[in-house]
């Protein structure tokens, strides 16, 4: 007799001490987490903490080098970029991702002929068959896909191609069929990179609503809020543990707020007894050589040699305690925006009857003047990376005209970091890398890595701080949370409130909108 499949309710995932490293460097450590059905886990932590390399452990497209994975039920995968052959198409993505769906639909049929034709254990194959197809709502699956590209604006030509989509296209693609697929456990690295306010409040309801288990990794801190139900913080806390906390990212922030402090406080009054121990220990010491000398003779002679072994044992044992003390509070990188100048205009840039066919429909003329502020906002295909390349420069209109401030400095912040040699390492890609480190931005052991090895935030670090370190008088900005850590994030959105050069900002990151509602706002449609 065939097995009943499992409902979706037994949906699990245990990860049990992992670790992981990549050419010696550690990169995670004994890390254990469980999740069952209905439980939503995000995970978040400094870009290059090891989320990716997480979800590819959990996943089982990377081998931990210790620990174990146990999976129950299916597992659907949308990583940050959608490996492809050449000839796929939105049609073979479609295809794998109804696989299961189709072949519960193959069984119905089979089991009802073997039922018709009164073969033994027909009516348990059949009763088996029929609630694998319930169970994955086999009979919607390409209803459901077509939904779910639809609100995810994917392309939904079967035919087309995905080497000719672009990277958020492909991510879309994918995205709708691990969201249609109905697998028991989604693992979905930065879902919302690529989507507008329509397919995030989409993914939004279909998390919710989810019946298995959920990991992802964010850094948008409104899905974290509204989806999970515990955030894995993979920033290690003062045992040296990483932890899960209960709730959204509000309450984790607070709560992250309080556990900083009260490590701090810890480790400040640790050291004063520690400072405090020791000059006492110095001082009995210096005590001991200069005012003790005991007549040679004596039997206090004695114990004036042992004395000097019995501080070193002292010393010893300070030190052993000095080891078990709590760490000292690691410094987080901090950013801080470099001081920009307003321009050297009143009117840095400006753009009339600006048009590129299919992709950049006519809109209203603008003008960025010295210190100004733009949000630029629409849905995704309404051109706004485009109009963002047009303005730097990048890309000529097919209409109208840009015009650029004499002397004016234009930087853009492109939405894919891309680099013509992967083996350069930051510090060669610049002539001094003292500016670059003091921006914050990379941690000095990352300045030295070839850039192809380092992840896609700390790459998307890179490519601000090189953006930044050209010192534009405009800074266009295109989707610039995206592949940052939470507190980059936020520290970022400080710096171009107060920075005195021009900013343009397009973003579909519904906080970075919240803080930026004070500014114009240019609509796309
Ligand atoms: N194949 C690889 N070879 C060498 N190093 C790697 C490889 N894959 C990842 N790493 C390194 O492992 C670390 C963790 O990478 P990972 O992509 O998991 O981090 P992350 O937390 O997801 O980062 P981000 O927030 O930037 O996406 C980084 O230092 C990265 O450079």
């Amino acid at each position: 007799m065939r097995a009943v499949p499992q409902p979706t309710h037994h949906a699990h995932l245990r990860a049990e001490d992992l670790s992981k490293g990549f050419e010696e460097r550690p990169v995670l450590s004994r890390i254990s987490l469980t999740a069952s059905a209905g439980q939503r886990l995000g995970v978040i932590g400094e870009n290059g903490r090891g989320k990716s390399t997480l979800l590819g452990l959990l996943a089982g497209d990377l081998e931990p080098d210790a620990g174990s994975v146990t999976r129950h039920g299916s597992v659907a995968v949308a990583a940050q970029e959608l490996p492809f052959a050449d000839d796929d198409t939105v049609g073979t993505v479609l295809d794998r991702a109804t696989a299961a769906a189709r072949a519960a639909l193959s069984e119905v049929d089979g089991s009802a002929a073997a039922l018709a034709e009164a073969e033994p254990g027909a009516d348990d194959r059949y009763a088996a068959a029929l609630a694998e197809a319930e169970r994955l709502e086999a009979w919607d699956a390409e209803r459901r896909a077509d939904l779910a590209l639809a609100a995810l604006d994917a392309p939904a030509d079967r035919s087309r191609r995905l080497a000719e989509l672009s990277v958020g296209q492909r991510y879309r693609v994918r995205l709708a069929c691990v969201l249609a697929e109905r697998a028991d456990v989604l693992l979905l690295d930065e879902p919302t990179n690529h989507l507008d306010a329509t397919g995030m409040d989409y993914l939004t309801a279909r998390l919710r609503e989810h019946r298995g288990v959920v990991v992802l990794v964010s850094h948008d801190r409104v899905l974290l809020d509204e989806v999970c139900t515990a955030l894995l913080d993979l920033d290690p806390n003062a045992e040296g543990e990483v932890v899960a906390h209960g709730g959204g990212y509000s309450a984790f922030k607070a709560a992250k707020a309080a556990e900083r402090a009260r490590w701090e406080q810890r480790y400040a009054l640790e050291s004063a007894r520690d400072a405090e121990l020791r000059e006492k220990v110095a001082a009995a010491e210096a005590r001991l050589i200069t005012s003790w000398r005991p007549p040679k003779g004596a039997g206090k002679h004695k114990r004036a040699t042992r004395a000097p072994g019995r501080m070193r044992t002292v010393a010893r044992r300070l030190d052993e305690l000095t080891g078990q003390r709590v760490p000292k509070p690691p410094e987080p990188l901090r950013f801080t925006g470099p001081d920009l100048a307003a321009g050297p205009d009143e009117v840095l840039l400006g753009a009339s009857g600006v048009t590129v066919p299919g992709r950049l429909r006519p809109h209203p003329d603008l003008a960025v003047a010295a210190c100004g502020r733009l949000v630029v906002s629409g849905a995704n295909g309404t051109g706004k990376s485009t109009l963002l390349a047009v303005l730097a420069g990048r890309l000529a209109p097919a209409t109208g005209v840009v015009r650029h401030g004499a002397g004016t400095r234009i930087g853009l912040l492109a939405q894919e970091s891309d680099f013509a040699d992967p083996s350069l390492s930051p510090a060669r890609l610049v002539r001094d890398p003292e500016p670059l480190r003091a921006l914050g931005l990379l941690p000095d052991v990352d300045l030295t890595r070839p850039v192809g090895r380092l992840s896609t935030g700390q790459r998307r670090r890179l490519s601000l701080a090189l953006l930044l370190l050209g010192s534009p008088h405009v800074l266009l900005l295109d989707e610039p949370t995206n592949h940052l850590s939470i507190t980059l994030v936020d520290e970022l959105t400080e710096a171009i409130r107060v920075t005195s050069a021009a900013v343009v900002v397009a973003t579909h990151d519904r906080r970075l909108r919240r803080d930026l509602d004070s500014w114009p706002r240019l609509d796309l449609i």
